[in-house]
């Protein structure tokens, strides 16, 4: 055993975003409604934007409101811009649906494990709010400024450039309440909690009526 063993194993990043391999099919295009290279509205520095807690039962398009029964959520963020009068909704998931994010491939001609697990942010106009709200939460969290929405959009670039492989499972050393975690996961949640964590450390106060939950 390695005694400078750092747990949890770091997330790895990358310089950049590789192209997917073609074996790798989605069942649904990603960010259908999002600008095509991931380009986020500039805002005017004066602008007063609201910021939005939004979160939904995991496929909840298709099974309503049964994985939220389990707490199997998705979680994103809303944007609505007072100058502009526009919502915008921003969220991290997966490009080839969570099973391939899961669970890995075993292709007679490639020698490892195979996996189709990026995942990536999609910025969009318009919040959906029923979608958001009928099994789960809307909720205003704060303002920010244009400025500090511009500073955040440049971010989402560097960390979606970089953070590219989504991670379902999290693994830890045994299922006592005081296991050590080993590899923790990265999802939906854990790009909300990344930019939350950005905005308050740029300034920003944020708060909510409930925590915005790990799943695992
Ligand atoms: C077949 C796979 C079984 C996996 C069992 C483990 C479940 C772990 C669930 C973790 C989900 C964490 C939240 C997340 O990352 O959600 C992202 C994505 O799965 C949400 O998909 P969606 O279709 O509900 O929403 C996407 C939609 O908002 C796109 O606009």
């Amino acid at each position: 055993v390695n005694i400078n063993q750092q747990w949890p194993v770091p997330y790895r990043r990358f310089d950049h975003r590789p192209v997917a391999d073609s074996y790798c099919e989605a069942m649904f295009p990603f960010c259908p409604t999002g600008n095509m290279d991931g380009m986020i509205p500039y805002m005017n520095n004066w602008d007063v934007i609201s910021v939005f807690r939004l979160q939904a039962p995991v496929w909840e398009f298709k099974y309503g409101s049964l994985l939220g029964k389990m707490h199997i959520m998705h979680d994103a963020i809303g944007f609505s811009s007072a100058e502009r009068g526009k919502n915008y909704t921003m969220e991290w998931y997966e490009l080839f649906q969570l099973g391939n994010c899961t669970f890995p491939h075993l292709r007679t001609e490639t020698s490892a494990p195979f996996w189709c697990n990026q995942g990536a942010a999609c910025f969009f106009e318009g919040i959906d709010d029923i979608h958001w709200s009928q099994n789960g939460t809307l909720e205003k969290i704060g303002e920010i400024s244009g400025g500090q929405f511009n500073d955040m959009a440049k971010w989402v670039q560097q960390d979606n450039q970089t953070g590219i492989y989504y991670e379902t499972w999290t693994v830890r050393s045994d299922p006592s309440p005081n296991s050590t975690l080993w590899f923790d996961s990265y999802d939906c949640s854990q790009f909300v909690h990344r930019t939350y964590r950005y905005l308050t450390q740029q300034g920003a106060l944020l708060s909510s009526r409930s925590q915005t939950r790990f799943f695992g």
